[in-house]
Parts: C-alpha cells; sequence; structure tokens
C-alpha cells in the first residue's frame, strides 16, 4: 500500500475534481494563418427591441493596433461585450482565430484564454504595493493552483520584471498601489493584464482624466505592445487617436460606418456628417 507521501507526490488536485480543472489554455488552439485573430462577423444585439449591434462585421489582424470611435451610443461598449462573452449576441458569429467559437466560452473562459479588457475604471487593490498587484495578476492566468501554492517561477518573476519596465514602473515596484498618480494606476492596470500574456487587449478610454504627460506615455505604452499583442482601443479623445491610429473603425447605430486610416474616415463626409449631428 502507499504511504501518504507517495500518494501525495501522484496526487494531482486538477486531476481528481472537475471544479478545480484549470481553464484549457487556447495557446496552441489560436490559428492566425490567414490573418486576422478576431472574427466578428453579422454580429446583432438588441435590447427590448433596440439593436445595438446592428449586423456589424468586424475583422482584426494578429499583432495590429485598431482603434474605435463612433458618437455616443454607437455600440462600442456592447462590441467590447460580445467579444469578452459577457453579452452573448442575437446571432452572428465571433472566431478567436480560425478554429475558436467564442460564443461557445464563458466569459472567465476568454479572459483566461488570452483576450484581457480594461475597464475605464481602474479596479487595482489599493493597499496592495505595485508589485503584489501584477503577482496576483499572475495567479489568475491558466495554472492558477499552481501559482497559489507556489512561490512564483523564475519565468513569471521576469515577466512581472519585463511589464514593470513596459509600464514604466520599475522604481515603483513597493509603492503602495493608492498612492499612484491616476495615470500610473491605469498602467498598473495594463500591467495586470500583460503579465497574463493576453493574445487581444480590448482598452476601453485609456487616457481619460489624464494630463498631457500621462497621455504622452500611454500612447508609447499601447504602441509599443502592438506585435506581440492585438490591441483594440476604444476611445473619444481624437487627438490621441490620431497620435497612435493606423487603422480606425467609425461605428454608428452599431455598424461599421467607415474604416482606414485617421484621414481617411477623418474625411470620408458619412463620418463628418454623423459627428456634426451628434
Ligand atoms: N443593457 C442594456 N439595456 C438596454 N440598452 C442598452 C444596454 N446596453 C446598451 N444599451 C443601449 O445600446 C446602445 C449602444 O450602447 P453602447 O454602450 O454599446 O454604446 P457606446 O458606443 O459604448 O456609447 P458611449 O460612447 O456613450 O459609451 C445605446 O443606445 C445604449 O443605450
Amino acid at each position: 500500500m502507499k504511504s501518504i507521501e507517495q500518494l501525495r507526490e501522484t496526487w494531482r488536485r486538477d486531476q481528481v475534481f472537475d471544479f478545480v480543472q484549470p481553464t484549457p489554455a487556447f495557446d496552441k488552439a489560436i490559428d492566425t494563418s490567414h490573418g486576422p485573430i478576431l472574427y466578428v462577423e453579422d454580429v446583432s444585439v438588441s435590447f427590448d427591441g433596440f439593436k445595438a449591434l446592428n449586423n456589424l462585421n468586424l475583422y482584426i489582424d494578429d499583432g495590429e493596433l485598431r482603434c474605435i470611435i463612433g458618437p455616443n451610443g454607437a455600440g462600442k461598449t456592447t462590441m467590447m461585450d460580445v467579444i469578452t462573452g459577457k453579452t452573448k449576441p442575437d446571432t452572428g458569429s465571433i472566431w478567436f482565430g480560425q478554429r475558436i467559437d467564442l460564443l461557445k466560452r464563458a466569459e472567465h473562459e476568454i479572459a483566461r484564454g488570452g483576450i484581457g479588457r480594461k475597464f475605464q475604471k481602474p479596479t487595482i487593490f489599493e493597499a496592495l504595493s505595485v508589485f503584489e498587484n501584477l503577482e496576483l495578476a499572475t495567479a489568475s492566468n491558466k495554472k492558477v493552483w499552481y501559482t497559489l501554492n507556489h512561490d512564483l517561477s523564475g519565468e513569471q518573476r521576469d515577466r512581472i520584471d519585463e511589464v514593470l519596465q513596459q509600464i514604466g514602473l520599475t522604481e515603483h515596484y513597493q509603492q503602495e498601489a493608492g498612492a499612484l498618480s491616476h495615470g500610473q494606476k491605469q498602467w498598473l492596470e495594463i500591467g495586470m493584464l500583460l503579465v497574463q500574456n493576453p493574445r487581444v487587449l480590448l482598452v476601453d478610454e485609456p487616457v481619460a482624466g489624464m494630463t498631457g504627460e500621462e497621455v504622452e506615455h500611454t500612447a508609447q505604452l499601447l504602441t509599443s505592445l502592438a506585435g506581440r499583442h492585438s490591441v483594440i482601443v476604444v476611445e473619444h479623445d481624437m487627438a490621441f487617436v490620431r497620435s497612435i491610429a493606423r487603422k480606425v473603425t467609425v461605428l454608428h447605430q452599431g455598424s461599421v460606418l467607415a474604416e482606414g486610416s485617421m484621414d481617411q474616415v477623418q474625411n470620408d463626409p458619412r463620418v463628418i456628417e454623423v459627428y456634426l449631428g451628434e
């Protein structure tokens, strides 16, 4: 008969109870060989008969930085809600690469599977240090059981150091998060997503309330993330969008009204009409 010690060695918690099974990583299944990492096709969402999304079609290429603009009520938030699984559309399909059907996945699976979302209001732990916040965010990755029961691995520590550099908070790593400036809190929250190595990052109004210097830093940060991640930025601040934009999508009444460079969309008569009529 095996001793308790021997049993412990062979016992795998994640194989005992279904409910502690870690979410399977999507990584290997994400097929971007045709270019896009996200396919949003013919997606409609109605609230009490009102169409917040109306046959929306949107394709995001792997590694691109896309800005999404549009007047109030255009459907930008609802678009992020359907991609992240918060809202299930009435019709249409959403694929992560060519093989993962996001409509069959729950919100937490999508988050852990590689689609990170940064809400407007930071949700950092104010009483913890910058480093501890990043450490906790690391723990919510796919190996959650492992991470909660072990010290950080060298690889995780290296990733946190790398992210601290990216978000410009290396010198503040011991500082209490609550004492950071508004901009630094926003970067920390982006960092908390980055330590989980998301393939896609959705960022909602990242520069609202920031100082000019903070806006500039945020522009550098988001542009530096493209390539390794696909970044979707929803923003009202046109000067900021202009400073980072490669391709811009204009939403209006739940559909794509125009798409192209910032100059192209700003000179599009349909876009001008929609914004002037706001
Ligand atoms: N849960 C809901 N119930 C009812 N109506 C909703 C709901 N969520 C959104 N809507 C409506 O759907 C439309 C699109 O809303 P959405 O928040 O997606 O637009 P938005 O482009 O993000 O706007 P804003 O720029 O003002 O944040 C709006 O008219 C909104 O009132």
